[in-house]
């Protein structure tokens, strides 16, 4: 099991992570959500050793991580860290090296990453030569090519066009399927949903949610309502009692109603607006879960 436990850190008066914990099995793709500046590179980079954090840790197996099990992690940062002069090949595998392997196994290793992310045609050309989508591949061969017992990938997808994001999906379900937890954060939830067994989101330095994507939609069952009416008037529901507006657009609405609301004021208010074409429940997306997890809570609902 790979556990981030109670993960503390500030950077001067700012609190970034408020005790953050997670945990991601053998085997299974987690993907790591949250708003811009949630926290979650500086939880992979604390995971790395890169910045230590106030309180908390990381384990992998039961120990706490450190130096030597980094090493057998796969890790892609996101600022990215590849040499621009060195060619595709012989920086993949250098990384190999530098995890351990030895020069003919590291080489071979290269050669069969390089030709599985599809980069064979330009194995000789220098890093820097490549399009912003192929260098995130040479990235994640160099994460992928010396058989990581983890992989903790940040915004791995950022960038990819979409036979990118296919053969960068294809690879990491591959790992998942050899046992490796993988963690990915991305923005891409569309994404997320697809891939992951469980997400976790961030927001305001805690986990706010974890769980299967299933767990999460049975949490908000019966909470969601979409609302179709011609001719609405703009915000026609914002007033009503126990309803958040979760999305509107050309009188296409979804609602999220708390305990308080009532659905049956909701059809009132709806019916007095315009003509109802669409009036039912739900299943949210991960978008809507996540617009919900991290929304901040009203006065009301902090007092209640
Ligand atoms: N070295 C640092 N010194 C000071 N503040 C930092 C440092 N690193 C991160 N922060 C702050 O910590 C917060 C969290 O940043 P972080 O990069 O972890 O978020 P993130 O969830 O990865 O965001 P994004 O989705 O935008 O990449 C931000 O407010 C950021 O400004």
């Amino acid at each position: 099991m790979l556990e981030f436990d109670g993960l503390h850190k500030s950077f001067g008066d700012n609190r970034v992570l408020d005790g953050v914990g997670f945990t991601v099995a053998p085997g299974s793709m987690f993907g790591f959500c949250g708003s811009n500046g949630a926290g979650k590179t500086t939880t992979m980079r604390i995971a790395m050793g890169l910045i230590r954090a106030d309180a908390g840790e990381v384990r992998w197996q039961d120990r706490a991580l450190d130096q030597g099990t980094r090493r057998r992690i796969g890790y892609m940062p996101e600022e990215r860290g590849l040499y621009p002069k060195m060619k595709v090949g012989e920086q993949v595998a250098y990384f190999a090296r530098l995890h351990g392997l030895a020069g003919a196994a590291a080489a071979k290793a290269s050669d069969e990453w390089v030709e599985r992310l599809g980069l064979a045609a330009r194995r000789g050309d220098a890093v820097e030569k490549l399009s912003l989508g192929n260098q995130q591949r040479v990235q994640l061969a160099a994460a992928l090519v010396s058989r990581p017992e983890v992989l903790i990938l940040d915004e791995p997808f950022s960038g990819l066009d979409p036979i990118g994001v296919d053969s960068l999906a294809e690879a990491l379900l591959d790992q998942a399927r050899n046992g490796v937890p993988v963690v990915f954060s991305s923005h891409q939830l569309d994404l997320v949903e697809r891939l992951c067994d469980s997400v976790g989101i961030l927001a305001r330095g805690r986990m706010v949610a974890t769980g299967t994507v299933d767990e999460l939609r049975r949490r908000e069952a019966g909470r969601l309502l979409r609302v179709v009416v011609s001719e609405a008037a703009p915000r026609w529901a914002a007033e009503l009692t126990g309803v958040r507006v979760v999305s509107e657009q050309a009188g296409d609405t979804v609602l999220e109603l708390s305990d308080a609301a009532d659905d049956q004021e909701v059809l009132a208010a709806a019916l007095r607006t315009g003509r109802v074409t669409h009036f039912a429940w739900q299943q949210p997306t991960l978008v809507e879960l996540f617009r919900g997890a991290v929304a901040v809570p009203t006065l009301e609902e902090v007092a209640a």
